[in-house]
């Protein structure tokens, strides 16, 4: 077992209460590190903290460049120490060694290219359309913002918020998931062998009611910034209107890949398979839908199930492995219980449909890739988020009837279409309701590309330049070299 401890104004501590709970690795089902169970009194010392650096402290007050150079030597440190992360990761999530260290060396390129753009926020001058003023615009840090991080993507989530975050000037505390803690507080001590200045970043660690609870009504937290469940961004909204919050949400999503009659069969099969058997499914954009037109479909599915029935299940450490364990038992129950549902709803399985009894399993919390074939899209293994490796494959007519099925969900994340159609490959992401729309490839992310939901998906965007406006305020500055005041009594 290892200990863990949270981190506050660059000092390691226990929580106030001196509890603790346990973290297990999905692999083995066994428990692996002991982490600081916070309550109000660490997130109050955590927001102290970040308060006074951002007002007080030495943050507030060094230049962007300086900020920018920080955040580079950060980048560095990760990719020095990428594999010791990756590992902690995959110890604590069960994630693919495969997928994993790809995305901590992506907290890098986060690190390097928002860092890269400290010192290029700046405001306007504005030719305004009255005489004898000089008027410009500052942008300034939005203030103290919390990031509240699932378990599915902890390190690359977590980076998501806070490479912009600092970027804009901001301080951070950040709540990791009470299932994927560690590599936070692992990344946490490279912020401190960086240089920051104490209290830039804090790492609590707890439980949504007991720590998101306080964080989210804190009247010195400015923002919060948040991905997860539906169910937690409502709550989340609800609790940051009392002291009138910024939000970004990232939430859930129900996402369809179209597959024309025209497309490529054996690339839409691929994209297919990593819409949903990559991760798990365990991503908020998996392509959970599978749209096919009639005129293929059996032909698809076919392919698909054959596909998807070679995939190599086991330790997510091996480099082979190809769909490992999901990450917490809530969810392992919540998976099997929506197969349950989806056969009692008529649904006919092509492909799994239970929990993994394959030796290579062993005792980790691992389902069978499961293929439901004939879904209809009103049922609700096609409309509520599953969250594992479970796809309802439903056949389309027409390609207005496949437009009107993708968008048939509360959910509007993301979407793929697989056609070798130009008009299609034009029209089709107009047509679809979707933060993002992947045509001929699916999953692909970038510090460049913005991304985030609309509908029930949420709202704001991450990554790419936009970003960093989610961390600012705009405040506007009228300088008067008037000779003489107008009349006082009437607006200037
Ligand atoms: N958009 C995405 O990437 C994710 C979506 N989900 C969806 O959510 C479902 C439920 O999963 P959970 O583990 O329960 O996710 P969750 O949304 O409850 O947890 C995400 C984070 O929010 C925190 N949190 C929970 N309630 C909160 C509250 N009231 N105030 C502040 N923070 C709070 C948690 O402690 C965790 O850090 C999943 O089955 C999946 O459908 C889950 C994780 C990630
Ligand atoms: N570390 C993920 C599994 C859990 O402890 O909930």
């Amino acid at each position: 077992m290892k200990t863990y401890q949270i981190f506050i104004g660059n000092a390691w501590k226990d929580s106030a209460s001196g509890e603790t709970f346990q973290s297990s690795n999905p692999y083995t089902g066994e428990p692996w590190a002991e982490i600081p169970k916070c309550d109000a009194r660490d997130v109050d010392a955590a927001v102290d903290a970040a308060h006074d650096a951002l007002y007080h402290g030495a943050w507030g007050k060094m230049s962007a460049t300086e900020r920018g150079a920080l955040m580079r030597k950060l980048g560095d440190l990760v990719a020095r120490d990428a594999d010791a992360l990756a590992a902690v990761e995959v110890r604590d999530n069960g994630k693919l060694l495969a997928e994993v260290s790809g995305q901590v060396l992506g907290v890098s390129q986060w690190l390097y290219f928002y860092g890269g753009l400290a010192d290029k926020i700046n405001g306007a001058v504005i030719p305004i359309n009255k005489p004898d003023m000089f008027t410009y615009t500052l942008r300034e840090p939005v203030g103290v913002v919390a990031a509240i991080v699932p378990w599915n993507s902890p390190l690359m989530l977590m980076a998501w918020k806070l490479a912009p975050a600092l970027a804009a000037g901001c301080t951070m505390v950040i709540k990791p998931s009470e299932h994927t803690s560690a590599s936070a507080l692992e990344f946490a001590a490279l912020v401190r062998e960086a240089g920051f200045p104490e209290g830039v970043v804090n790492v609590v660690t707890g439980f949504g009611k007991d720590v998101g609870d306080r964080l989210t009504t804190h009247p010195k937290v400015a923002k919060v910034a948040f991905t997860g469940g539906e169910v937690a961004g409502q709550k989340i909204m609800e609790s940051a209107a009392s002291t009138f919050k910024r939000l970004t949400l990232e939430l859930g999503g129900k996402s369809a890949q179209v597959v024309f009659p025209d497309a490529d069969l054996d690339a839409a099969v691929s994209g297919g398979i990593a819409g949903i058997f990559a991760a798990t499914g365990q991503t908020c954009i998996a392509g959970s839908r599978l749209l096919v037109h009639e005129s293929i479909y059996d032909a698809y599915v076919e392919k698909f199930v054959a596909s998807a029935k070679t995939a190599k299940m086991g330790d997510p450490m091996e480099m082979t492995t190809q769909v490992g364990p999901v990450t917490t038992q809530p969810q392992f129950d919540r998976i099997l219980s929506y197969i349950e549902i989806a056969k009692s709803e008529g649904a006919r399985c092509v492909l799994g449909g239970a929990a993994a009894q394959r030796p290579e399993c062993g005792k980790g919390w691992f389902i069978e890739p499961t293929v439901f074939a004939d879904v209809r899209n009103d049922m609700r293994i096609a409309q509520e988020e599953v969250f594992g490796p479970v796809v309802s494959i439903i056949p389309f007519k027409e390609d207005e009837e496949a437009y009107e099925l993708a968008n048939d969900t509360n959910y509007g994340l993301a979407a793929g279409v697989w056609t070798s159609s130009i008009k299609r490959a034009t029209v089709a992401p107009k047509r679809l309701r979707a933060g993002t729309v992947w045509v001929n490839t699916y999953r692909a992310a970038s510090f460049l590309m913005p991304f985030g939901g609309v509908k029930a998906s949420g709202f704001g965007r991450e990554n790419g330049i936009e970003a960093i406006d989610q961390y600012l305020e705009t405040k506007s500055v009228w300088l008067s070299y008037a000779e003489e005041t107008k009349n006082p009594f009437v607006m200037q």
